[in-house]
């Protein structure tokens, strides 16, 4: 299987506090791949070294079999990763169908700026009209795409966010707590869709607590305590680590 994502011994100091501690970790292609840990555990430190936000003290990143370590964001996002972040970060003004649009700024070679315009004139674009209608359609979200995407359930709002990364068609789909702050029916609904793009070929790393849903949609899981990787395996092989049971899960129970 072809490599997507390939972290090696990545470090990330703040002052005194280390956060990683030389974590190492691949991601391949289709695959569906979770990392877990208790608050603070260095989750999302981990992702924002991923993706450009925070330069690693030590390690590096590589994807598809280029180091992109020390790329700035927008360089990683237009290299092919999509993003989510753990909040919802909507347009508010803007329909659903906007939102959408506006993510597709990289793969349609035109500027932000210039897309929050090609939002307004959606009829004109009929290539990412149609782009951005079919990946509504996956999420459930197609009826609703006049609709402004603020006055969704929050459910649907985090759909609507992963849609937009999903514009983009990235190499790697991150998602930040996806099932963050759904009710079980929502939570359902979003893991037959992680299903659904996995079925469509894509990639995803994702940061989650609910277990349940991790445990259900993830074919492999690394797990973080305090800045370091404890473990990694299927879900039934982290579920039954004893080193996980004792760090994480039985914490949780
Ligand atoms: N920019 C920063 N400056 C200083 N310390 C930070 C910074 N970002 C994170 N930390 C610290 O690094 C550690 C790891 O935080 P991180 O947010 O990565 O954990 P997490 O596993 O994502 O936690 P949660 O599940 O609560 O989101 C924490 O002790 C946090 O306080």
């Amino acid at each position: 299987m072809s490599e997507i994502l390939s972290v090696h011994d990545m470090t990330q100091c703040f002052g005194g506090l280390n956060a990683l501690k030389g974590v190492s970790m691949h991601v391949d292609q289709g695959e569906i791949v979770g990392v877990i840990g208790p608050n603070g555990a260095g989750k999302t430190t981990l992702f924002n070294c991923i993706t450009g936000m925070y330069r690693p003290t030590k390690g590096s990143v590589r994807m598809v079999g280029t180091d992109i370590t020390g790329w700035r964001p927008y360089q990683i996002t237009a290299y092919g990763f999509g993003r989510t972040f753990q909040n919802v970060r909507l347009f508010s003004r803007m329909s659903v169908l906007d939102n959408v649009i506006v993510g597709m700024h990289i793969s349609t070679r035109l500027s932000f700026s210039q897309m929050i315009v090609v939002g307004k004139m959606r009829r004109t674009m009929d290539d990412a009209v149609h782009k951005a209608e079919e990946i509504l359609k996956i999420f459930g979200l197609y009826e609703n795409r006049y609709e402004m995407a603020t006055s969704l359930p929050y459910g649907d709002q985090r759909k609507v966010e992963i849609a937009r990364a999903l514009a983009l068609e990235p190499k790697l789909l991150l998602l930040d707590e996806p099932a963050a702050g759904m009710n079980e029916i929502e939570t359902e609904e979003l893991m037959n869709t992680v299903y659904a793009l996995r079925e469509r070929g894509n990639t995803i790393l994702l940061i989650e607590h609910d277990m349940k849903f991790v445990m259900n949609i993830c074919d492999r899981l690394y797990v973080l305590n305090d800045g370091a990787l404890i473990a990694e395996g299927s879900p039934g092989e982290v579920r039954t680590n004893p080193v996980v049971i004792e760090a994480y899960l039985g914490k949780e129970a």
